[in-house]
């Protein structure tokens, strides 16, 4: 499988002419500076920039202390869903561990099996074995198993690796194709198998879209990949059932708000991801690290969905952040000094307090209301659980810590906002809602996304800078 090895060697962005920009294109003062209401939430591009700015040194200096920068995970589970044996030998893929007798005992492994909560009973459960509950919507790591590992975020940042290529675009496109809901399922009930095939393989919600994308996977894999079936007589009839009954065509506003926040999560998910990459670029010439803004104006400068929808995730996660407060301010910062523990919880408690000033970014009310509404929910975390499961295919180490992080702290924002009533987020009343992986994994995400939106600001003043330049260039009489 040659070619589905990670390319390593990533080729530089395409340079932007500026000159040639300038000459043919009216001056855009407002690049990359959306203004007006973020679809789908309650609260504006402006107001939601401000939040960050007031809270970003507070989530910066969170993410750094003893509680929030060791993260536990497991690392090399086997990819669920096809063969991957890309793996990037490239060394900014790889990913440090942390030796655990640096850590506190009840962290580790002897602990295991007899530590399960803090005395107080509140919260403090760092070591509870894997399991699903109703509520989660994403995979939680078998903290018990032997291969879990522990990681010093701040020794492995997340940044461009190389990582690209056949493997990297199938891990996007298996993520982006779990926005598959309801409608399509309808048109193949009692159909297992095809029900399955159409989680793979699915669009968004044309029956014919996904008929073609059927045909489509099928080419690429052929018959037997993850759940398309193997017989193909069966998978002929459905394609020639899913043409008859389609009229095609998609009408945008016909796509539920459910859907599209999903669509908007993730693509919010990937444009920071990129974001990250832009600002944190490997210069291949000088051999140094820094911002991009080639990467940055190919990748979501001239996407401005792309764009806006860093803003929809941040505010979402924000949102969940500010509903766990009340559990989080009783929450037992367990680091094995009490001192610190003290000063970990009072972080926290300022930083939420801070962001509560505000008004809510997110209304989480008004989803899952129709008249599908369980079901759809139901089918929500099902896909976004597969989401998670799908990090375990991505062929580059660090690249698979940070999404795992990622996919987890977005995996536990939803499960804060859908998953409980404000009054149920109640300690007392449920004192084992979040773990430690995602407390730690939920304001991890939460600063990779502030962080974003400071690199937004950034590249746009470059922007206008590279602008400024050229015009100078063209105004410039030649000697
Ligand atoms: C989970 C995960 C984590 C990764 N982490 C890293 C990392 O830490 N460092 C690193 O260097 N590389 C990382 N990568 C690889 C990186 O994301 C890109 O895949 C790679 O840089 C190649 O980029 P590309 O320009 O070909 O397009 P990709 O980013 O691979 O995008 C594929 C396609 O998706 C569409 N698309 C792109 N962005 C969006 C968006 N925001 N919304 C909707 N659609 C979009 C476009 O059609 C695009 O062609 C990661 C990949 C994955 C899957």
């Amino acid at each position: 499988h040659d070619d589905l090895a990670p390319k390593l060697t990533l080729e530089d962005p395409k340079p932007i002419s500026f000159v040639k920009n300038v000459l043919t294109t009216p001056k855009d003062q407002n690049y990359c500076n959306p203004v007006g209401q973020i679809k789908d939430t309650c609260c504006d591009f402006q107001s939601v920039e401000d939040m960050q700015r007031g809270i970003f040194d507070k989530i910066q200096d969170l993410v750094k202390t003893r509680f929030f920068r060791y993260y536990k995970l497991n690392l090399w589970r086997e990819c669920p869903f096809w063969d991957e044996d890309g793996l990037c030998m490239n060394k900014d893929c790889s990913v440090e561990t942390t030796d655990e007798s640096r850590l506190p005992k009840e962290w580790t492994q002897e602990a295991l099996s007899a530590v399960q909560m803090s005395p107080a009973g509140l919260g403090f459960q760092p070591f509870k074995a894997c399991s699903y509950k109703d509520q989660d919507y994403c995979l939680i790591e078998d903290q018990s198993n032997e291969n879990v590992v522990y990681v010093n975020l701040l020794d492995n940042p997340e940044r461009f690796t190389g990582y690209a290529g056949v493997s990297a675009g199938r891990v996007w496109k298996a993520i982006y194709e779990e926005n598959c809901f309801n409608i399509v399922h309808k048109m193949t009930e009692g159909c297992k198998t095809c029900n399955n095939m159409m989680n793979i393989a699915g669009s968004a919600g044309n029956p014919l879209k996904v008929a073609e994308k059927v045909q489509q996977t099928v080419k690429e894999v052929g018959p037997g990949f993850a759940h398309v079936p193997k017989d193909t007589e069966k998978l002929d009839q459905l394609l020639s059932d899913l043409s008859e009954t389609t009229d095609g065509g998609e009408n945008d506003e016909e796509v539920c708000l459910e859907k599209r926040v999903y669509y908007r999560l993730i693509s919010g998910l990937h444009s920071s991801i990129s974001l990250h990459i832009c600002d944190e670029w490997f210069n291949r010439t000088s051999g140094e690290w820094g911002p991009n803004l080639d990467c940055f104006v190919n990748r979501i400068g001239s996407h401005p969905e792309r764009l806006q929808n860093v803003y929809f995730t941040y505010a979402l996660v924000l949102r969940a952040v500010t509903k766990a407060g009340h559990f989080l301010d009783q929450y037992d910062f367990y680091t094995g000094d009490d001192k610190e523990d003290i000063k970990v919880k009072s972080m926290v408690h300022d930083l939420i307090d801070n962001a509560s000033s505000c008004a809510p970014t997110f209304d989480e009310k008004t989803m899952f209301q129709g008249p599908d509404a369980k079901a759809l929910k139901l089918e929500f975390r099902d896909h976004f659980r597969n989401v998670s499961r799908i990090m375990d295919c991505v062929g580059c180490e660090k690249c698979r810590l940070w999404g795992k992080i990622q996919t987890t702290g977005l995996g536990t924002a939803l499960k804060v906002l859908f998953s409980y009533e404000d009054n149920q987020l109640n300690p007392k009343r449920t004192p084992q809602l979040l773990q430690r992986s995602e407390i730690v994994a939920m304001f991890n995400t939460l600063n990779r996304l502030s962080e974003s939106l400071r690199a937004i600001q950034r590249f746009r003043k470059m922007y206008l800078d590279q602008v400024e330049e050229a015009e100078k260039t063209i105004l410039t009489p030649l000697d």
